[in-house]
């Protein structure tokens, strides 16, 4: 019998934007509208369509992820939801398995009912935007919910039967001190989340918060340095691994999902703003719901990855993440030399910044404070090298390529 050589249920991640907020946050410049209520269900049925669209291109995979981010899906309501996840079942082939995340507001996640009926439907995680656990801080971030909704949110997912909760924070925010950093730090631990995200406050032009930077005052370079450095020392001391700059997470708790965007696995967006690394194509939709209601799948940025940019790529995304680079690996994927890219990091290493195991190299916590400029060294390094091997063919000289 002719052996089947179509290569069948490759895995594949679901990205679902929900581009509504109850209110904007001061910091936030991910696409939602606040005051849009009435366009959510017209927006569920442009998204059915919008699966069901691409569906046939994913005939070969298996979904065995799937992420419902936004803006605050959990403030589409469970009923909404529940159909949504139903309709990507019937649509995809939904690994039985598979990590379904819901991210959530603590102020639209108290209702215990409305969890469990989530949690039934087959949502595993829930990711809760927390970002503080001062309610004056949260009041000056412009965030709607308080502390205390923080803690019956968690209560009630626990309640709900979520045995895969996530928690996120910010650091450097506007008035922050040290000491109220750590409070934040070990009353979210004292919650017992199986992970976290702590992330350094951007200030992202156009938001509120950047507009009034000047009458507010910001934790310094310095101490914001210390804040990531404590979050790292003390999560470590309290059993969470970290696997990225910025996640930590109880052992088998890192979140799937966001693996695939560091481990360069493909994964599929659905609704405006959502992006997309799939069938060897990069692309991302317009940030404009509007159209997107109208079926119109306007495409803000669509690129074809060539080999080069895929190596770049995986430089930057690999060194994000705690298990870093294999340089055999690198080697057999892009069949380029890794040894100047090794002199490189051997410097760094000597600086405290980078190390090397048996898996390869990755960078210190004190080199994932300075990632940007360490890749961007690396990147810069690549190119030399390319350039390299295209004068030594040019040449003649092979020994070299
Ligand atoms: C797009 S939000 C969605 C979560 C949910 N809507 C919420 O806010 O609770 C995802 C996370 O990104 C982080 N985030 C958003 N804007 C940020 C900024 N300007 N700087 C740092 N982190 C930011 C926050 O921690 C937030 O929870
Ligand atoms: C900042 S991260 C927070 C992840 C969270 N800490 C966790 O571990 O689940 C999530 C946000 O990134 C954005 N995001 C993630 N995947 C995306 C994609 N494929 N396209 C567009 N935005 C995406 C969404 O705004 C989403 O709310
Ligand atoms: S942080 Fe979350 S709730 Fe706040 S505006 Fe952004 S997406 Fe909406």
């Amino acid at each position: 019998m002719k052996k089947n050589t179509v290569q069948k249920d490759l895995p594949l991640g679901l990205y679902i934007h929900i581009p509504f907020c109850r209110s904007k946050c001061a910091y936030c410049d991910f696409y939602s509208l606040a005051g849009a209520e009435e366009r959510m269900d017209d927006y569920c049925r442009a998204l059915e369509r919008h699966l069901a669209e691409v569906a046939p291109q994913a005939e070969c995979h298996k979904a065995d992820t799937v992420y419902f981010g936004g803006g605050t899906p959990s403030y589409l309501g469970a009923e909404r939801l529940c159909r949504l996840l139903g309709s990507i079942r019937k649509l995809y082939k939904v690994d039985k398995h598979a990590e379904i995340t819901l991210e959530a507001n603590p102020d639209s996640a108290t209702d215990r009912k409305a969890l469990k009926r989530l949690r039934k439907a087959g949502f595993n995680r829930l990711s809760l935007g927390v970002q503080s656990m001062d309610d004056a801080l949260l009041q000056t971030i412009g965030r709607i919910h308080t502390r205390q909704q923080v803690q019956e949110a968690v209560a009630a997912a626990r309640k709900a039967g979520f045995k895969n909760l996530s928690l996120d924070l910010i650091y450097g925010l506007p008035g922050q001190t040290m000491e109220g950093w750590e409070k934040t730090l070990s009353d979210a631990v004292g919650l017992h989340p199986e992970h976290l995200s702590c992330y350094g406050l951007k200030l992202e032009e156009g938001t509120p918060l950047y507009r009034r930077q000047g009458e507010l005052t910001f934790p310094d370079e310095d101490m914001q340095a210390d804040m990531y450095l404590y979050a790292v020392e003390f999560l470590k001391q309290c059993g969470y691994e970290q696997y990225e700059i910025s996640n930590f997470a109880k052992p088998g708790f890192a979140s799937r999902h966001n693996l695939k965007y560091w481990l360069m696995q493909e994964y599929a967006g659905f609704g405006p703003g959502a992006h997309s690394d799939f069938g060897n194509v990069r692309y991302g939709y317009a940030r404009d719901l509007e159209r997107y209601l109208k079926g119109e799948l306007v495409l803000q940025e669509s690129e074809t990855v060539d080999s080069d940019e895929r190596e770049r790529e995986y430089l930057m995304l690999r060194l994000r993440t705690v298990q870093g680079v294999d340089p055999r690996e690198f080697e057999y994927r892009f069949r380029q030399r890794f040894a100047p890219l090794a002199a490189l990091l051997q410097q760094c290493a000597r600086e405290g910044l980078a190390e090397q195991d048996g898996n390869g190299w990755h960078l210190t916590a004190k080199g994932f404070l300075v990632s940007n400029r360490i890749i961007g060294l690396l990147q810069d390094e690549l190119a030399r090298e390319k350039n390299r091997r295209l004068e030594a063919a040019a040449r003649g000289d092979y020994r070299v390529v």
